[in-house]
């Protein structure tokens, strides 16, 4: 028999480490990591027409209107029914969590709250490979070779948006945004938040909690079975 498909969300502010804490999750937990920002990048590379249309956005360092992004990502959504996933990044507005609500059941939603010092000091040494969307930093996982991508070697690049003039505006647009996303899934009584300055602090209570949700790890009793 199949095992039960399990969706989830991860929310948080710019550099609260959601796109870290999914990578994780998807190699314990065998769940496909979908992420808001790579879904754009790859339609801004292949120049489809909402990704023409994204760029105009991004490149302003504004976000893209809910129509474009409920557009583009619910019809990817309704091609993985037989996935187990987590979304990264989608939804931030209370029109994507609608429109998301229409097309699936979550199980579970991950809110992490980071304090503002740390997420200013994390993003401002924050390094990124534009090509791949691959993210490093300085201190916490540094690149093997300095300024350089681990697998292309190319060069990584800091955005002007992780510098703490455009942070402060986007850490205000994100609370003013995500707080009715946040009560609607409190009052569906499927989140659950956690706080702290570390990800390796926070990592194994969110460990323990997916233990308690996912049956089955693909290392234990999937072997032959493709993941759901
Ligand atoms: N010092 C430190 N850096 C961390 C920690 N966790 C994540 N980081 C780094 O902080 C930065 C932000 O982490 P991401 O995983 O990109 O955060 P995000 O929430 O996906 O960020 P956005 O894509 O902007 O929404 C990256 O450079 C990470 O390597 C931590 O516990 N300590
Ligand atoms: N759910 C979303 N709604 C609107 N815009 C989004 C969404 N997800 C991503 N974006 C846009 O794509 C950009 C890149 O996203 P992402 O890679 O998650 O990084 P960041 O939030 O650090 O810029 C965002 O700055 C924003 O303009």
């Amino acid at each position: 028999m199949m095992a039960k498909l399990f969706r989830a969300v991860i929310m948080g502010p710019p550099g609260s480490g959601k796109g870290t804490i999914s990578e994780r999750i998807a190699q314990s937990f065998g769940l496909k990591h979908l992420s808001s920002g790579d879904f754009l990048r790859e339609n801004i590379a292949a120049d489809t027409e909402a990704g023409v249309l994204a760029k105009t956005y991004i490149e302003r360092g504004l976000m893209v209107p809910d129509h474009v992004m409920t557009r583009l990502l619910l019809p990817r959504l309704e091609e993985m029914t037989r996935h187990s996933w987590l979304m990264d990044g989608f939804p931030c507005t209370l029109t994507q969590a609608k429109a998301l609500n229409s097309t699936c059941d979550l199980d579970l939603v991950i809110s992490l709250n980071i304090p503002y010092e740390t997420l200013k000091d994390r993003l401002s040494d924050r390094w990124i490979h534009p090509g791949s969307g691959r993210v490093y930093n300085m201190g916490f996982n540094p690149p093997r070779v300095q300024g350089r991508d681990d697998l292309s070697g190319e060069p990584l690049i800091q955005h002007d948006n992780d510098q703490p003039e455009a942070l402060v505006a986007r850490l205000r647009h994100y609370k003013d945004v995500a707080k009715p996303v946040i009560d609607l899934y409190k009052s569906k009584g499927i989140l659950h938040t956690f706080s702290g300055t570390e990800t390796d602090k926070i990592w194994p209570y969110i460990n323990s909690l997916l233990s308690t949700k996912i049956p089955s790890r693909p290392e234990t009793d999937t072997q032959h079975i493709p993941l759901p």
